[in-house]
């Protein structure tokens, strides 16, 4: 990996504007370049804000698409689906939400069935902008029985099913993730953390790198493309 770039902000104002500021940047020179974006976003309670800020910023959002990192196995619409709080806040302003679960189905169809519907996007993504667990978990890619599965995926499958090893009490069910690899492959990584826990977490992992047990770690010691990591306290 070549050396992330560690971001310290000293409020969640300052952390929500400089990511939307870096990913705002990433989707214009996208669309400069190629005239679309295709990007992944993280879902959980961080990204929240700075989906607000990026309705509010001035982008030809009907030329980009976004998927969620990962998704949890639920009816579209549920609390709990990451795609749905990007249609309620993305949607509306132009951009195209790509679904990656679209109904409830046993976890090997649900990831088979997510696969296929990504395969027509404009691989790579010129962003993959990712979140991460008090365990170490990102996109869903978990310390469990499928993390060997979504580490070495093979070259082209975008999408699998997780089974975290222990589920997370705020969203206890099975997942779909993108793979290390489809997320390696990205043009530009971003991490957004908050909280003394997941600095600590980070930096462990950054400095154990391949031998880190956390799938962050992992995930972030096989990328070649430039990492940012934004951080701030809770
Ligand atoms: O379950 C998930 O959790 C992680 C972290 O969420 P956060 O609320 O602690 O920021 C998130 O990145 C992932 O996309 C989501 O599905």
């Amino acid at each position: 990996m070549t050396d992330p770039q560690l971001r310290l902000h000293p409020d969640k104002s300052a952390f929500t504007a400089a990511i939307a500021g870096d990913v705002a940047a990433i989707i214009a020179a996208a669309i400069d370049a190629r005239g679309q974006s295709l990007v992944a976003f993280p879902g959980g309670s961080t990204p929240r804000p700075v989906f607000e800020r990026l309705c509010d910023t001035p982008l030809p959002w009907d030329k980009v698409t976004i998927l969620p990192t990962d998704e949890r196995i639920v009816e579209p619409g549920h609390m709990l689906s990451n795609a749905a709080a990007l249609s309620t806040s993305l949607a509306p302003v132009g951009a195209t939400i790509v679904p990656l679960v679209t109904r409830v189905a046993g976890d090997a169809d649900a990831g088979n069935e997510a696969d296929i519907r990504v395969q027509s996007l404009a691989w790579p993504l010129d962003l993959v902008w990712l979140g991460m667990g008090t365990d170490g978990h990102t996109a869903s890619i978990f310390a469990g029985p499928d993390l060997a599965n979504a580490l070495d995926a093979p070259d082209g499958r975008h999408i699998v099913a997780v089974r975290p090893g222990e589920l997370p009490a705020e969203a206890p069910v099975s997942r779909v993730t993108l793979t290390a690899r489809s997320i390696r492959a990205a043009q530009s990584i971003l991490l957004s953390i908050t909280g003394v826990r997941k600095r600590e977490l980070i930096e462990a992992a950054l400095a154990d790198g391949a031998d880190s047990p956390l799938p962050i770690g992992q995930v972030l010691a096989g990328a070649t493309n430039p990492v940012t990591i934004h951080w701030c306290p809770e």
